[in-house]
């Protein structure tokens, strides 16, 4: 088991990690999730003791890496596939390191078969595909047959037969009784391959639960609801009336709103009394990525703008009204301003406004269950040093002015 108590990392002025509390536990594959920068390998490198905590600890089986009896046959790791000495074969490289483990020549051939990189074992690395690069890596990782095995990334540049493989092994592996620690982006991909997920946002816990329970607690129901395209001043009609009712209204590309916190047969009643023609009224269930993308929407550093290509461009005859690249009016008799995909709206309880990201809050949306308590206006420059606990995490909303790297 790993287990990180009150896990602190700081690099000058940049808290990489606060405060991280958690336990990964034997038998299951535990995915660790956060955005670009949000603390995933630092965490990584703390318990492997690549990284020194500032404050804190971490330990496998109860010991900190360094006092860990046997440690290449106890715990493997990949954390960068690059970290090879280009200039030699995958068998000699692999060679190497069971050399200072300990560990005899035939385990080496052993894992380049598990890995499926037998055919190009006598091949410079230096040639290797980021796919190769990442299999060779598993296959580094594996060498010591070790109980304890953490991944950062490690479907990286693997094509679909590739992360298939990935997915199979790391839940073999788990089957088999170890714990099995894998960072990825990739929501979509924890959903299919873990039981359990940690995830953080600006080096702080968001959510550590099972798969089943944050699907459950984080895909919320709503209603696609099409107006007639004859009738455009009865999409803005409904609008305020749904609003008006307590629902939460999203402008989707294409013209149609998502809606919650109104059941069907009421939205249907409402575009009734308002004399409203529906040409879509249906039920959805919102994806677990993008439940996903919502609860670390306020903890997102790195954001793309739109690319406004000043003076490329001709002016665009047609960009005008809703739909994919335009921006939706505002304040046009709505109940709130417009919250459209391609124009979220401003400072609406999930943080800050969301640039580019395609799952803006809904508008009267209640704040995330995990998120941190927004403030009325974010402060100008974050503490140096945070001080809430992981359990009520500090404003995940404060950019860091400064990269410390
Ligand atoms: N050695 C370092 N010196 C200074 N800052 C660092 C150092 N290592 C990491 N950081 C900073 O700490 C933060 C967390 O970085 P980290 O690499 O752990 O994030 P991550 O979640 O793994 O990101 P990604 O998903 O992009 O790989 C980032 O802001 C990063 O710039």
């Amino acid at each position: 088991m790993i287990e990180a108590v009150g896990l602190t990392k700081r690099y000058g002025a940049k808290t990489a990690v606060h405060n991280l509390s958690f336990q990964v536990r034997p038998g299951t594959v535990t995915g660790f999730l956060g955005p670009n920068g949000s603390g995933k390998s630092t965490t990584m490198r703390m318990i492997l003791g690549l990284d020194v905590p500032t404050s804190g600890s971490v330990t496998i089986g109860g010991y900190p890496f360094a006092k860990l009896p046997n440690a290449p046959r106890q715990v493997g790791a990949l954390l960068d596939a690059k970290a090879v000495h280009g200039g030699r074969s995958a068998r000699l490289h692999l060679l190497s390191l069971a050399q200072l483990a300990g560990l005899p020549a035939r385990r080496v051939d052993e894992v380049l078969g598990v890995v499926g990189l037998q055919d190009v074992a006598r091949k410079r690395s230096k040639g290797f595909s980021l796919g190769m690069g990442q299999r060779l890596g598993i296959a580094a990782a594996l060498l010591g047959d070790p109980q304890v095995l953490l991944f950062d990334e490690p479907v990286n540049g693997l094509d679909p037969e590739g992360i298939l493989w990935v997915r199979n092994l790391m839940k073999q592996l788990a089957a088999e009784g170890r714990t099995v620690f894998v960072s990825s982006h990739l929501m979509s991909e924890m959903a299919l391959t873990a039981e359990h997920l940690i995830v953080i946002g600006r080096g702080q816990l968001l959510a550590d639960m099972s798969v089943k329970d944050f699907i459950s607690a984080n895909s919320a129901d709503f209603a696609r609801v099409r107006t007639a395209d004859t009738e455009p001043e009865g999409r803005e009609k409904l609008t305020a009336a749904l609003v008006e009712a307590g629902g939460q209204v999203l402008a989707e590309p294409g013209g149609a709103l998502r809606v919650t916190g109104v059941p069907l047969p009421r939205i249907s009643d409402l575009a009734h009394d308002a004399d409203v023609r529906l040409w879509e009224l249906s039920p959805h269930q919102a994806s677990l990525e993008e439940a996903y993308m919502r609860m670390t929407q306020g903890a997102v550093d790195y954001r793309s703008t739109a690319d406004q290509r000043a003076g490329l461009l001709q002016a665009d005859p047609y960009a005008q009204g809703y739909g994919y690249g335009a921006t939706p009016p505002q304040g046009q008799g709505w109940g709130q301003p417009a919250q459209g995909w391609n124009q979220p709206g401003q400072g609406q309880g999930w943080g800050q406004p969301a640039q580019g990201n395609p799952y803006p809050a809904l508008t009267g949306e209640q704040p995330n269950p995990y998120a941190p308590p927004q403030p009325a206006q974010a402060p100008a420059a974050p503490p140096a040093e945070p001080s809430a606990p992981a359990t009520a995490p500090a404003d995940l909303t404060k950019r860091d002015s400064e990269d410390a790297r």
